[in-house]
């Protein structure tokens, strides 16, 4: 089986957990994709739900299967979001932020009453950090805000090089916020609390991928079947 296959394998299982009326929160990236693509044909046959994108590339895949959709001004509190995530810690604390939607997806996992994270099982990890943290940071002063975030991170005792997220062409790549994304190659981060309380106070620093205490359960899908972190139900 391939990855992909996983992907899907977790997003079916998440699928379950969806009733009719509920208030959904759709993620970002290949996995969230997959659960997007079966939202559509559960919907399709029937299936009444509103939901809230997380990008807008979510939000185009969902209007095109005729997914209906909403915002948080219009519906602030949703009952569940399902999102995947770039890694995943024994203690349901999450890096996210590699499809570069992490301050939507924090927004909008925040808004939800639970939020499942659906990923195959490569993405367990003992300690985070292996997978580059990303931070969002608005354009003006860029320099300025990188050193201090070099500095944030030092006090936080993380240490690593900070780079500035380009896409495929070569252009800066720019969020649906209008943001730029540095990525801080940390490797191990002893202590991910820490280092989220230290960026937070960051001035031009408008998110980072560091997910605590947000994700209530995960879906792990691997060789040997499914893995479950947390509640699901
Ligand atoms: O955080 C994200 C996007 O900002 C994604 O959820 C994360 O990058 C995982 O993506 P994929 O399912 O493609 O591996």
């Amino acid at each position: 089986m391939n990855a992909d296959d996983l992907k899907k394998q977790a997003a079916a299982r998440a699928l379950e957990l969806v009733r009719p009326g509920m208030r959904l929160g759709l993620g970002t990236g290949s996995t969230a994709k997959h659960f997007v693509d079966l939202l559509g044909a559960k919907v399709a046959a029937g299936l009444s739900v509103i939901c809230v994108a997380t990008s807008e590339a979510t939000q185009a895949q969902a209007l095109s299967l005729g997914i209906p959709m909403s915002t948080l001004d219009e519906t602030p509190e949703l009952d569940l979001t399902v999102d995947g995530a770039d890694e995943v810690d024994p203690q349901l604390r999450l890096i996210k932020g590699g499809g570069a939607a992490l301050l939507r997806e924090k927004i909008v996992a925040a808004a939800s009453a639970r939020m499942i994270v659906i990923a195959d099982d490569g993405k367990l990890v003992q300690k985070l950090g292996r997978f580059p943290l990303p931070i969002e940071v608005v354009p003006f002063g860029l320099e300025a805000t990188r050193r201090a975030v070099a500095q944030a991170v030092e006090a936080a005792g993380a240490a690593g090089e900070l780079v500035l997220r380009r896409r495929p062409d070569g252009a800066i790549l720019v969020t649906d916020g209008g943001h730029h994304i540095l990525d801080a190659h940390l490797g191990a981060i002893e202590r991910p609390e820490l280092l989220a309380q230290a960026l937070n106070v960051v001035p031009g620093v408008v998110e980072h991928g560091l997910f605590i205490g947000l994700a209530a359960g995960a879906i792990l899908a691997g060789e040997g079947g499914l893995t479950i972190l947390g509640g699901i139900e």
